[in-house]
Protein backbone atom coordinates (compact mmCIF):
# COMPACT_ATOMS: atom_id res chain seq x y z
CA UNK A 1 0.00 0.00 0.00
CA UNK A 2 1.27 3.27 -0.86
CA UNK A 3 1.45 5.71 1.86
CA UNK A 4 -1.44 7.92 0.36
CA UNK A 5 -3.70 5.15 -0.48
CA UNK A 6 -2.74 5.14 -3.53
CA UNK A 7 -2.77 2.20 -6.32
CA UNK A 8 0.84 1.89 -8.13
CA UNK A 9 -0.30 3.25 -11.58
CA UNK A 10 -2.78 5.44 -10.05
CA UNK A 11 -2.17 9.60 -10.76
CA UNK A 12 -2.62 11.56 -7.61
CA UNK A 13 -5.60 14.33 -8.23
CA UNK A 14 -4.61 16.55 -10.61
CA UNK A 15 -6.45 19.50 -11.78
CA UNK A 16 -6.32 22.05 -14.64
CA UNK A 17 -7.52 25.36 -14.01
CA UNK A 18 -7.42 27.51 -16.83
CA UNK A 19 -7.55 31.48 -17.74
CA UNK A 20 -6.26 31.42 -13.78
CA UNK A 21 -4.85 34.98 -14.59
CA UNK A 22 -5.83 37.55 -16.73
CA UNK A 23 -3.06 39.08 -18.80
CA UNK A 24 -1.41 35.91 -20.20
CA UNK A 25 -2.42 34.72 -24.26
CA UNK A 26 -2.78 31.09 -21.96
CA UNK A 27 -2.64 30.33 -18.68
CA UNK A 28 -3.09 27.71 -16.45
CA UNK A 29 -3.06 26.48 -12.58
CA UNK A 30 -2.20 22.67 -12.87
CA UNK A 31 -2.10 20.53 -9.17
CA UNK A 32 -0.45 17.10 -9.17
CA UNK A 33 -1.34 16.35 -5.22
CA UNK A 34 0.48 19.20 -3.60
CA UNK A 35 2.42 20.07 -6.42
CA UNK A 36 1.12 23.03 -7.89
CA UNK A 37 2.93 24.94 -11.13
CA UNK A 38 1.42 28.14 -12.89
CA UNK A 39 2.42 28.06 -16.64
CA UNK A 40 1.45 30.80 -18.49
CA UNK A 41 1.92 31.22 -22.40
CA UNK A 42 3.02 34.63 -23.53
CA UNK A 43 2.74 35.10 -27.43
CA UNK A 44 5.63 37.54 -28.67
CA UNK A 45 5.72 38.90 -32.57
CA UNK A 46 9.71 38.23 -33.01
CA UNK A 47 11.84 35.48 -33.07
CA UNK A 48 15.71 34.66 -31.79
CA UNK A 49 18.28 35.83 -33.97
CA UNK A 50 19.08 32.51 -36.05
CA UNK A 51 15.44 32.63 -36.75
CA UNK A 52 15.16 36.08 -38.62
CA UNK A 53 14.33 35.78 -41.69
CA UNK A 54 13.25 32.08 -42.53
CA UNK A 55 9.50 32.50 -41.74
CA UNK A 56 9.48 30.34 -39.04
CA UNK A 57 8.48 30.58 -35.35
CA UNK A 58 9.88 29.33 -31.89
CA UNK A 59 8.73 28.20 -28.52
CA UNK A 60 10.83 28.02 -25.63
CA UNK A 61 10.03 27.68 -22.01
CA UNK A 62 11.45 29.22 -18.34
CA UNK A 63 11.40 26.95 -14.73
CA UNK A 64 11.65 28.59 -11.68
CA UNK A 65 10.50 27.91 -8.14
CA UNK A 66 9.03 30.52 -5.53
CA UNK A 67 11.38 30.56 -1.91
CA UNK A 68 8.49 28.55 0.13
CA UNK A 69 7.89 26.06 -2.74
CA UNK A 70 9.90 23.82 -0.45
CA UNK A 71 10.52 23.13 2.70
CA UNK A 72 12.77 25.36 3.52
CA UNK A 73 13.28 28.54 2.06
CA UNK A 74 15.79 28.43 -1.31
CA UNK A 75 16.87 31.72 -2.46
CA UNK A 76 15.97 33.39 -5.42
CA UNK A 77 17.78 32.79 -8.84
CA UNK A 78 17.59 36.11 -9.22
CA UNK A 79 18.85 36.94 -5.81
CA UNK A 80 21.71 34.56 -6.80
CA UNK A 81 22.49 36.11 -9.89
CA UNK A 82 22.25 33.05 -11.75
CA UNK A 83 20.44 30.22 -13.10
CA UNK A 84 21.06 26.41 -10.87
CA UNK A 85 22.29 23.65 -13.35
CA UNK A 86 18.70 22.07 -12.53
CA UNK A 87 17.00 24.86 -13.73
CA UNK A 88 18.78 25.18 -16.97
CA UNK A 89 18.50 21.38 -17.46
CA UNK A 90 14.13 21.71 -16.48
CA UNK A 91 13.83 24.66 -18.71
CA UNK A 92 15.23 23.09 -22.06
CA UNK A 93 13.63 19.81 -20.94
CA UNK A 94 10.23 21.94 -21.39
CA UNK A 95 11.24 23.40 -24.77
CA UNK A 96 12.21 20.96 -26.54
CA UNK A 97 9.45 18.70 -25.45
CA UNK A 98 7.10 21.71 -26.68
CA UNK A 99 9.06 22.15 -30.04
CA UNK A 100 8.44 18.22 -30.90
CA UNK A 101 4.41 18.52 -30.97
CA UNK A 102 4.48 22.00 -33.15
CA UNK A 103 4.68 22.96 -36.56
CA UNK A 104 6.85 25.79 -36.30
CA UNK A 105 6.32 27.22 -39.70
CA UNK A 106 3.19 27.28 -39.31
CA UNK A 107 3.38 30.06 -36.19
CA UNK A 108 5.25 32.35 -38.59
CA UNK A 109 8.00 34.68 -37.37
CA UNK A 110 6.25 34.89 -34.17
CA UNK A 111 7.55 33.10 -30.60
CA UNK A 112 6.11 31.39 -27.45
CA UNK A 113 7.23 31.54 -24.46
CA UNK A 114 6.06 29.37 -21.93
CA UNK A 115 6.91 30.17 -17.94
CA UNK A 116 6.46 27.73 -15.92
CA UNK A 117 6.72 28.91 -11.82
CA UNK A 118 6.39 26.46 -9.17
CA UNK A 119 4.73 27.31 -6.29
CA UNK A 120 4.56 24.67 -4.13
CA UNK A 121 6.66 21.32 -4.87
CA UNK A 122 6.02 18.15 -3.71
CA UNK A 123 7.68 15.76 -6.49
CA UNK A 124 7.26 15.37 -9.93
CA UNK A 125 7.36 19.91 -10.86
CA UNK A 126 8.88 19.29 -14.11
CA UNK A 127 6.20 16.89 -15.43
CA UNK A 128 3.59 18.98 -13.96
CA UNK A 129 5.26 21.91 -16.16
CA UNK A 130 5.44 19.90 -19.32
CA UNK A 131 1.72 19.10 -18.90
CA UNK A 132 0.53 22.09 -17.79
CA UNK A 133 2.66 23.84 -20.94
CA UNK A 134 0.65 21.99 -23.33
CA UNK A 135 -3.18 23.26 -22.15
CA UNK A 136 -1.40 26.81 -21.92
CA UNK A 137 0.00 26.44 -25.35
CA UNK A 138 -2.79 25.46 -27.03
CA UNK A 139 -4.87 28.23 -25.07
CA UNK A 140 -2.38 30.76 -26.61
CA UNK A 141 -3.00 29.32 -30.13
CA UNK A 142 -6.45 29.03 -29.66
CA UNK A 143 -6.88 32.93 -28.55
CA UNK A 144 -4.49 33.34 -32.09
CA UNK A 145 -6.82 31.48 -34.03
CA UNK A 146 -10.03 33.21 -32.58
CA UNK A 147 -7.74 36.83 -33.52
CA UNK A 148 -6.77 35.33 -36.59
CA UNK A 149 -3.18 35.87 -36.24
CA UNK A 150 -3.05 32.50 -37.51
CA UNK A 151 -5.12 30.20 -39.71
CA UNK A 152 -4.38 26.52 -38.88
CA UNK A 153 -3.21 25.52 -35.71
CA UNK A 154 0.17 24.70 -35.68
CA UNK A 155 -0.14 22.05 -32.84
CA UNK A 156 0.40 18.31 -34.29
CA UNK A 157 0.33 16.20 -31.53
CA UNK A 158 -0.77 16.41 -27.48
CA UNK A 159 2.06 15.67 -25.05
CA UNK A 160 2.34 15.27 -21.82
CA UNK A 161 4.75 14.35 -18.93
CA UNK A 162 4.85 11.88 -15.44
CA UNK A 163 7.01 10.43 -12.99
CA UNK A 164 7.43 6.53 -12.29
CA UNK A 165 9.72 4.67 -10.10
CA UNK A 166 10.81 1.70 -8.22
CA UNK A 167 10.11 1.94 -4.20
CA UNK A 168 10.96 -0.65 -1.99
CA UNK A 169 7.50 -1.28 -0.59
CA UNK A 170 5.68 -1.09 -3.64
CA UNK A 171 7.74 -1.71 -6.73
CA UNK A 172 6.68 0.31 -9.41
CA UNK A 173 4.50 3.23 -9.11
CA UNK A 174 3.50 6.17 -11.11
CA UNK A 175 3.16 9.84 -10.24
CA UNK A 176 5.28 10.28 -7.27
CA UNK A 177 5.51 12.67 -4.28
CA UNK A 178 8.00 14.19 -2.57
CA UNK A 179 8.21 11.79 -0.02
CA UNK A 180 8.44 8.33 -2.47
CA UNK A 181 10.56 10.48 -4.77
CA UNK A 182 12.77 11.09 -2.12
CA UNK A 183 13.29 6.93 -0.61
CA UNK A 184 12.48 5.68 -4.22
CA UNK A 185 15.21 3.28 -5.83
CA UNK A 186 14.73 3.77 -9.38
CA UNK A 187 13.23 7.56 -10.27
CA UNK A 188 12.25 8.34 -13.99
CA UNK A 189 10.80 11.28 -16.24
CA UNK A 190 8.63 10.17 -19.49
CA UNK A 191 7.50 12.59 -21.70
CA UNK A 192 5.37 11.42 -23.88
CA UNK A 193 2.88 12.21 -27.25
CA UNK A 194 -0.72 11.41 -27.63
CA UNK A 195 0.52 9.26 -30.67
CA UNK A 196 2.38 6.82 -27.90
CA UNK A 197 5.65 8.55 -29.32
CA UNK A 198 8.74 8.96 -26.77
CA UNK A 199 10.23 12.83 -26.19
CA UNK A 200 12.86 12.13 -23.60
CA UNK A 201 13.17 9.28 -20.99
CA UNK A 202 15.42 10.39 -18.09
CA UNK A 203 15.44 7.39 -15.88
CA UNK A 204 18.43 6.77 -12.97
CA UNK A 205 19.22 4.06 -10.50
CA UNK A 206 19.40 6.22 -7.65
CA UNK A 207 19.64 3.53 -4.95
CA UNK A 208 19.62 0.39 -7.05
CA UNK A 209 19.88 -0.83 -10.53
CA UNK A 210 17.22 -2.14 -12.84
CA UNK A 211 16.40 -4.43 -15.57
CA UNK A 212 15.49 -4.25 -19.09
CA UNK A 213 11.99 -5.72 -17.99
CA UNK A 214 11.32 -3.23 -15.46
CA UNK A 215 12.42 -0.15 -17.52
CA UNK A 216 9.58 -1.49 -20.36
CA UNK A 217 6.86 -1.45 -16.93
CA UNK A 218 8.17 1.67 -16.31
CA UNK A 219 7.43 2.92 -19.34
CA UNK A 220 3.80 1.24 -19.52
CA UNK A 221 2.94 2.44 -16.08
CA UNK A 222 4.01 5.79 -17.40
CA UNK A 223 2.10 5.67 -20.45
CA UNK A 224 -1.25 4.76 -18.54
CA UNK A 225 -0.74 7.93 -16.86
CA UNK A 226 0.26 10.12 -19.69
CA UNK A 227 -3.01 8.77 -21.07
CA UNK A 228 -5.47 10.04 -18.79
CA UNK A 229 -3.18 12.97 -18.41
CA UNK A 230 -4.20 13.98 -22.10
CA UNK A 231 -7.94 13.23 -21.40
CA UNK A 232 -7.80 16.06 -18.36
CA UNK A 233 -5.91 18.40 -21.26
CA UNK A 234 -8.77 18.29 -23.35
CA UNK A 235 -11.43 18.67 -20.85
CA UNK A 236 -9.37 21.69 -19.97
CA UNK A 237 -8.50 23.19 -23.15
CA UNK A 238 -12.70 22.57 -24.71
CA UNK A 239 -14.67 24.04 -21.77
CA UNK A 240 -12.10 27.11 -22.20
CA UNK A 241 -12.56 27.36 -25.57
CA UNK A 242 -16.36 27.24 -24.89
CA UNK A 243 -16.80 29.64 -22.77
CA UNK A 244 -15.47 32.11 -25.58
CA UNK A 245 -17.77 30.53 -28.33
CA UNK A 246 -20.65 31.17 -26.05
CA UNK A 247 -20.53 34.95 -27.32
CA UNK A 248 -21.73 35.29 -31.01
CA UNK A 249 -19.08 37.91 -31.77
CA UNK A 250 -16.66 35.72 -31.01
CA UNK A 251 -14.58 33.81 -33.76
CA UNK A 252 -17.02 31.85 -36.18
CA UNK A 253 -17.43 28.39 -35.29
CA UNK A 254 -19.75 26.14 -34.49
CA UNK A 255 -19.70 23.02 -32.86
CA UNK A 256 -22.23 19.65 -34.18
CA UNK A 257 -22.63 16.98 -31.95
CA UNK A 258 -22.43 14.23 -34.66
CA UNK A 259 -19.92 11.39 -35.04
CA UNK A 260 -21.08 10.43 -37.92
CA UNK A 261 -17.58 11.34 -40.89
CA UNK A 262 -20.22 12.17 -43.79
CA UNK A 263 -22.19 14.57 -42.11
CA UNK A 264 -19.03 16.18 -40.91
CA UNK A 265 -17.62 16.79 -44.42
CA UNK A 266 -20.79 18.14 -45.64
CA UNK A 267 -21.29 20.59 -42.77
CA UNK A 268 -18.06 21.71 -43.22
CA UNK A 269 -18.23 22.45 -46.96
CA UNK A 270 -21.85 24.06 -46.33
CA UNK A 271 -20.87 26.16 -43.27
CA UNK A 272 -17.36 27.25 -44.89
CA UNK A 273 -19.56 28.86 -47.80
CA UNK A 274 -20.92 31.16 -44.27
CA UNK A 275 -17.61 31.61 -43.00
CA UNK A 276 -17.62 29.37 -39.77
CA UNK A 277 -15.50 26.51 -38.99
CA UNK A 278 -16.63 23.60 -37.54
CA UNK A 279 -15.88 21.30 -34.72
CA UNK A 280 -17.69 18.09 -34.27
CA UNK A 281 -17.50 15.37 -31.77
CA UNK A 282 -14.42 13.54 -33.43
CA UNK A 283 -13.08 16.18 -31.88
CA UNK A 284 -13.78 15.30 -28.42
CA UNK A 285 -13.37 12.13 -28.15
CA UNK A 286 -13.54 11.83 -24.30
CA UNK A 287 -17.57 12.42 -24.84
CA UNK A 288 -20.14 9.64 -24.14
CA UNK A 289 -22.29 9.29 -26.91
CA UNK A 290 -26.07 10.19 -26.42
CA UNK A 291 -28.69 7.71 -26.56
CA UNK A 292 -30.73 8.47 -29.21
CA UNK A 293 -34.31 7.20 -27.08
CA UNK A 294 -36.14 9.93 -28.32
CA UNK A 295 -39.43 8.87 -31.43
CA UNK A 296 -39.15 11.79 -33.66
CA UNK A 297 -36.12 13.28 -35.82
CA UNK A 298 -36.89 16.73 -33.45
CA UNK A 299 -36.90 14.47 -30.03
CA UNK A 300 -33.02 12.82 -30.98
CA UNK A 301 -31.88 16.19 -32.45
CA UNK A 302 -32.78 17.67 -29.00
CA UNK A 303 -31.30 15.21 -27.15
CA UNK A 304 -27.90 15.38 -28.70
CA UNK A 305 -27.87 19.14 -28.89
CA UNK A 306 -29.16 19.58 -25.41
CA UNK A 307 -26.70 17.10 -23.93
CA UNK A 308 -23.61 18.16 -25.18
CA UNK A 309 -24.32 22.10 -25.01
CA UNK A 310 -24.52 21.63 -21.15
CA UNK A 311 -21.51 19.02 -21.10
CA UNK A 312 -19.39 21.47 -22.92
CA UNK A 313 -21.53 24.73 -21.40
CA UNK A 314 -21.30 26.13 -24.89
CA UNK A 315 -23.63 26.70 -28.36
CA UNK A 316 -24.09 23.16 -30.18
CA UNK A 317 -25.88 21.92 -33.11
CA UNK A 318 -26.91 19.13 -33.82
CA UNK A 319 -27.93 16.86 -37.00
CA UNK A 320 -30.68 13.81 -36.89
CA UNK A 321 -31.62 12.54 -40.08
CA UNK A 322 -32.87 9.59 -41.94
CA UNK A 323 -34.78 8.16 -44.99
CA UNK A 324 -38.66 8.09 -44.77
CA UNK A 325 -39.72 5.14 -47.35
CA UNK A 326 -43.58 5.26 -48.30
CA UNK A 327 -44.06 2.03 -48.94
CA UNK A 328 -42.87 1.40 -45.51
CA UNK A 329 -45.38 4.04 -43.75
CA UNK A 330 -42.00 6.22 -43.20
CA UNK A 331 -39.34 3.44 -42.01
CA UNK A 332 -36.37 3.60 -41.17
CA UNK A 333 -37.06 7.12 -40.07
CA UNK A 334 -35.53 7.54 -36.93
CA UNK A 335 -34.03 4.32 -36.73
CA UNK A 336 -32.24 4.87 -40.24
CA UNK A 337 -28.80 4.55 -38.73
CA UNK A 338 -29.82 1.37 -37.00
CA UNK A 339 -31.88 -0.01 -39.40
CA UNK A 340 -30.17 -3.40 -39.77
CA UNK A 341 -28.49 -3.19 -36.02
CA UNK A 342 -26.73 -1.68 -33.83
CA UNK A 343 -23.57 -1.36 -35.22
CA UNK A 344 -24.87 0.95 -37.79
CA UNK A 345 -23.18 0.08 -41.05
CA UNK A 346 -24.36 1.25 -44.16
CA UNK A 347 -24.36 -1.95 -46.37
CA UNK A 348 -26.19 -3.79 -43.65
CA UNK A 349 -29.03 -0.90 -43.78
CA UNK A 350 -28.64 -0.41 -47.72
CA UNK A 351 -29.08 -4.28 -48.30
CA UNK A 352 -32.31 -4.43 -46.20
CA UNK A 353 -33.61 -1.88 -47.44
CA UNK A 354 -33.65 -3.30 -50.78
CA UNK A 355 -35.12 -6.23 -49.42
CA UNK A 356 -37.78 -4.82 -47.61
CA UNK A 357 -38.83 -2.99 -51.16
CA UNK A 358 -38.11 -6.43 -53.27
CA UNK A 359 -41.83 -6.17 -54.59
CA UNK A 360 -42.47 -2.80 -54.79
CA UNK A 361 -42.81 -1.82 -58.29
CA UNK A 362 -40.92 2.12 -59.19
CA UNK A 363 -43.13 4.52 -58.92
CA UNK A 364 -44.44 3.47 -55.51
CA UNK A 365 -40.83 3.54 -54.58
CA UNK A 366 -41.13 7.18 -53.29
CA UNK A 367 -39.00 8.12 -50.12
CA UNK A 368 -37.88 11.05 -48.77
CA UNK A 369 -35.10 12.62 -46.75
CA UNK A 370 -35.79 14.46 -43.79
CA UNK A 371 -33.04 16.42 -41.57
CA UNK A 372 -34.23 18.63 -38.45
CA UNK A 373 -31.13 20.09 -37.05
CA UNK A 374 -31.67 21.39 -33.55
CA UNK A 375 -29.34 24.77 -31.97
CA UNK A 376 -29.11 24.58 -28.36
CA UNK A 377 -27.32 27.09 -25.83
CA UNK A 378 -27.46 26.39 -21.87
CA UNK A 379 -30.58 28.18 -20.65
CA UNK A 380 -32.33 29.34 -23.52
CA UNK A 381 -35.37 27.67 -25.47
CA UNK A 382 -33.37 25.71 -28.43
CA UNK A 383 -34.40 26.36 -32.32
CA UNK A 384 -35.32 23.44 -34.48
CA UNK A 385 -35.68 23.72 -38.09
CA UNK A 386 -35.89 20.54 -40.46
CA UNK A 387 -35.33 20.46 -44.48
CA UNK A 388 -35.95 17.24 -47.14
CA UNK A 389 -35.55 16.16 -50.14
CA UNK A 390 -37.76 13.99 -52.47
CA UNK A 391 -36.53 10.96 -54.20
CA UNK A 392 -37.03 7.42 -55.47
CA UNK A 393 -35.20 4.12 -54.02
CA UNK A 394 -33.08 2.34 -56.43
CA UNK A 395 -33.17 -1.54 -56.65
CA UNK A 396 -28.96 -1.74 -57.01
CA UNK A 397 -27.00 0.72 -55.22
CA UNK A 398 -25.52 3.28 -57.88
CA UNK A 399 -22.27 5.60 -56.85
CA UNK A 400 -18.96 6.20 -54.84
CA UNK A 401 -19.74 9.30 -53.08
CA UNK A 402 -21.65 10.60 -50.30
CA UNK A 403 -22.67 8.10 -47.13
CA UNK A 404 -25.47 6.39 -45.88
CA UNK A 405 -28.11 5.76 -48.25
CA UNK A 406 -27.28 7.68 -50.97
CA UNK A 407 -26.74 4.96 -52.97
CA UNK A 408 -30.13 4.03 -53.28
CA UNK A 409 -31.25 7.41 -53.26
CA UNK A 410 -32.30 8.10 -56.90
CA UNK A 411 -32.90 11.87 -57.87
CA UNK A 412 -36.25 11.53 -60.44
CA UNK A 413 -35.16 14.39 -62.48
CA UNK A 414 -31.62 13.08 -63.09
CA UNK A 415 -31.94 9.57 -62.75
CA UNK A 416 -28.69 9.29 -60.46
CA UNK A 417 -28.37 8.15 -57.15
CA UNK A 418 -26.91 11.13 -54.27
CA UNK A 419 -23.50 9.22 -54.56
CA UNK A 420 -23.15 9.92 -58.49
CA UNK A 421 -23.28 13.45 -57.71
CA UNK A 422 -20.42 15.02 -56.86
CA UNK A 423 -20.09 16.52 -53.30
CA UNK A 424 -21.26 19.98 -54.51
CA UNK A 425 -23.93 19.08 -56.34
CA UNK A 426 -25.21 16.74 -53.25
CA UNK A 427 -24.48 20.11 -50.71
CA UNK A 428 -26.62 22.58 -53.84
CA UNK A 429 -29.70 20.28 -53.24
CA UNK A 430 -29.59 18.20 -50.19
CA UNK A 431 -31.88 17.65 -47.02
CA UNK A 432 -29.04 18.80 -45.08
CA UNK A 433 -28.46 22.00 -46.94
CA UNK A 434 -32.14 23.05 -46.70
CA UNK A 435 -32.17 22.50 -42.87
CA UNK A 436 -29.50 24.60 -42.86
CA UNK A 437 -31.04 27.38 -45.20
CA UNK A 438 -33.61 27.32 -42.79
CA UNK A 439 -31.27 27.59 -39.71
CA UNK A 440 -29.47 30.88 -41.49
CA UNK A 441 -32.53 32.89 -41.50
CA UNK A 442 -33.26 33.05 -38.15
CA UNK A 443 -30.00 32.25 -36.78
CA UNK A 444 -28.51 35.81 -35.82
CA UNK A 445 -31.83 36.58 -34.09
CA UNK A 446 -32.15 33.43 -32.20
CA UNK A 447 -28.08 34.58 -30.87
CA UNK A 448 -28.95 37.58 -29.53
CA UNK A 449 -31.99 36.93 -27.65
CA UNK A 450 -31.51 36.72 -24.03
CA UNK A 451 -31.51 33.51 -22.46
O1 LIG B 1 -27.41 12.78 -46.56
C1 LIG B 1 -27.60 11.58 -46.31
N1 LIG B 1 -27.31 10.63 -47.20
C2 LIG B 1 -27.45 9.34 -46.94
N2 LIG B 1 -27.90 8.86 -45.77
C3 LIG B 1 -28.20 9.79 -44.84
C4 LIG B 1 -28.09 11.15 -45.06
N3 LIG B 1 -28.46 11.82 -43.96
C5 LIG B 1 -28.80 10.89 -43.07
N4 LIG B 1 -28.65 9.65 -43.60
C6 LIG B 1 -28.86 8.37 -42.94
C7 LIG B 1 -27.55 7.87 -42.39
C8 LIG B 1 -27.92 7.25 -41.11
O2 LIG B 1 -28.28 5.90 -41.36
C9 LIG B 1 -29.15 8.01 -40.66
C10 LIG B 1 -28.81 9.14 -39.73
O3 LIG B 1 -28.91 8.75 -38.39
P1 LIG B 1 -28.49 9.79 -37.23
O4 LIG B 1 -28.79 9.21 -35.92
O5 LIG B 1 -29.07 11.12 -37.59
O6 LIG B 1 -26.91 9.90 -37.45
P2 LIG B 1 -25.69 9.03 -36.95
O7 LIG B 1 -26.11 8.11 -35.85
O8 LIG B 1 -25.05 8.41 -38.14
O9 LIG B 1 -24.72 10.14 -36.38
P3 LIG B 1 -24.99 11.19 -35.16
O10 LIG B 1 -26.22 10.74 -34.45
O11 LIG B 1 -23.75 11.11 -34.34
O12 LIG B 1 -25.15 12.52 -35.84
O13 LIG B 1 -29.72 8.53 -41.84
MG1 LIG C 1 -27.31 8.77 -34.36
Amino acid sequence: MRHDGRQNSELRKVDIQTNYLIHPEGSVLITFGQTKVIVNATVEESVPPFLKGTETGWVTAEYSMLPRATHTRNRRESAKGKLTGRTMEIQRLIGRSLRSIIDLSILGERSIVIDCDVIQADGGTRTASITGAYVALQLAINKMLADQVISTDPIIDELAAISVGRTAENGIVLDLDYIEDSAAEVDMNVVMTGSGQLIEVQGTGEEATFSRQELNEMLDTAEIGIRHLIQLQHQAISQTKNKQSVSPSNKKEIIIATRNQGKAQEFEAIFSEKGYTIKTLLDYPELEDVEETGTTFEENARLKAETIAETLNTLVLSDDSGLKVDALNGQPGVYSARYAGEDKRDAANNAKLLHELTDVKTEDRTAQFHCTLVLAQPGKESLVVSGELEGLIGTIPQGENGFGYDPLFILPELNESLAEQTPETKNKISHRRRAIEALMEVFDQWIEEEA
